[in-house]
């Protein structure tokens, strides 16, 4: 058990979806230049972190090194796939702060996490977004956003859109981002597979692929991005799902031929389109309405392509503090519930 200064800093942050993801080529820096479209769904992870430095116990954080642990009910793949040492991506985040801050990361954090690891929902980007949110509150920095999201950019390209949430367009890396009118709730059913894709490899494979395109079988790029904002600023599910398209969906269903049967099964099952989530393997199937959602994940959970199913909506807002601010009432008997905690101080 640990000491404690003062109860945990508790933050909820989304899973993302990519709606367009358009891949440039290699850079020099082993990047790539992207200009995508993310959609965030309420699909939460939550990130509890409290300072170590001196004082008392605090049960919810138990021990560990670095500083990190998995809080709750944890399967055996994410105890095998998320690493609990100095390269967890919301340590990282931590040290990455606590050098801005000029002070040590003497904190702990423990992570309830329900976004699927390396499945292309940037659930390793959300742990470490929902870290500097919840550091920032813990340790009372007065960081402005634009610090705030420079930060997350270093950590990683993901990393600055977990703290935005909602709809936005994405170049650069994925780290420039610019807020999508997006009004409207569109419904997802999400299909999740029982292993994972490395991101790095998934980008490697589209490199090896459009090398050896020929003009006979080119490797298809997706087309402009603004039809995409459009119909996500009209809201008519029907005209996104003409558009829906990743350019990496090749390359993960190279490396994971099986799901190609997975898009195909959503469709089959009701839904108006379906797409590989950013480097996938996790499929996305965007419905009609929500009870068209639910009718779709009930037959695609039976028809045994997928692990599991969820159905989900967006966008939500990216990171925020649902417990322990100072300047909010606590969570739980007499105080708010959790969801929907309050405007997004970086978004
Ligand atoms: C593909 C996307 C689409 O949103 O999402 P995921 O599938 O990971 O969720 C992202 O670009 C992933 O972002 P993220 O997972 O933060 O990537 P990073 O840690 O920055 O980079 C991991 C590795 O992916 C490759 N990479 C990443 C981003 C990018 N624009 N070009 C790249 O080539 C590089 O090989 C890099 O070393
Ligand atoms: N907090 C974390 N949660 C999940 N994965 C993490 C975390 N920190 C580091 N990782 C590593 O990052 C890799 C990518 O994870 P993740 O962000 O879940 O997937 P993706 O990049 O496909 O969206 C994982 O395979 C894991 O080894």
């Amino acid at each position: 058990m640990l000491s404690a200064v003062g109860p945990p800093v508790t933050v909820r942050v989304p899973a993302k979806i990519n709606l367009h993801l358009a891949v440039g080529d290699l850079r020099a820096d082993g990047y790539h230049d992207l200009v995508t479209v993310f959609q965030a769904l309420n699909l939460f992870d939550e990130i509890s972190v409290v300072s170590t430095h001196t004082g008392r116990h605090v049960d919810r954080i138990g021990p560990g090194a670095p500083g990190v642990e998995l809080l709750g009910e944890v399967t055996d793949a994410q105890r095998a796939e998320i690493p609990l040492d100095a390269s967890n991506l919301a340590w990282r985040a931590a040290v990455a702060l606590a050098e801005v801050a000029g002070r040590e990361p003497d904190v702990r954090i423990g992570i309830r996490k329900s976004i699927p690891v390396a499945g292309g929902m940037a659930g390793g980007s959300a742990d470490a977004a929902g870290t500097l949110l919840a550091l920032t509150t813990l340790w009372r920095l007065d960081l402005g956003r634009e610090a705030l999201m420079e930060v997350a950019a270093d950590v990683g390209s993901d990393v600055a859109f977990a703290l935005h949430g909602g709809t936005a367009l994405g170049t650069g890396r994925g780290e420039n981002l610019v807020p999508v009118l997006s009004r409207h709730t569109f419904h997802w059913v999400v299909a999740l597979q029982d292993h994972g894709l490395s991101t790095p490899a998934v980008f490697g494979e589209l490199d090896r692929l459009r090398s050896t395109s020929t003009p006979e079988s080119p490797v298809k790029r997706v087309g402009d991005v603004e039809p995409v904002l459009e119909a996500v600023a009209s809201g008519e599910a029907r005209s996104l799902a003409l558009l829906l398209g990743n350019d990496l969906q090749a390359a993960a269903v190279s490396m994971d031929p099986g799901l190609r049967r997975t898009l195909r099964a959503g469709v089959a099952a009701g839904a108006l389109a379906g797409v590989v989530s950013g480097s996938g393997p996790t499929c996305v199937f965007l419905c009609a309405d929500g009870p068209s959602a639910v009718r779709v994940a009930a037959e695609l959970s039976g028809a045994g392509v997928c692990r599991t199913v969820r159905v989900a909506h967006g966008p939500v807002p990216g990171a925020r503090v649902i417990d322990g601010d100072p300047a909010r009432p606590p969570r739980g008997p007499g105080g708010p519930p959790a969801p929907d905690p309050g405007p997004n101080m970086y978004a």
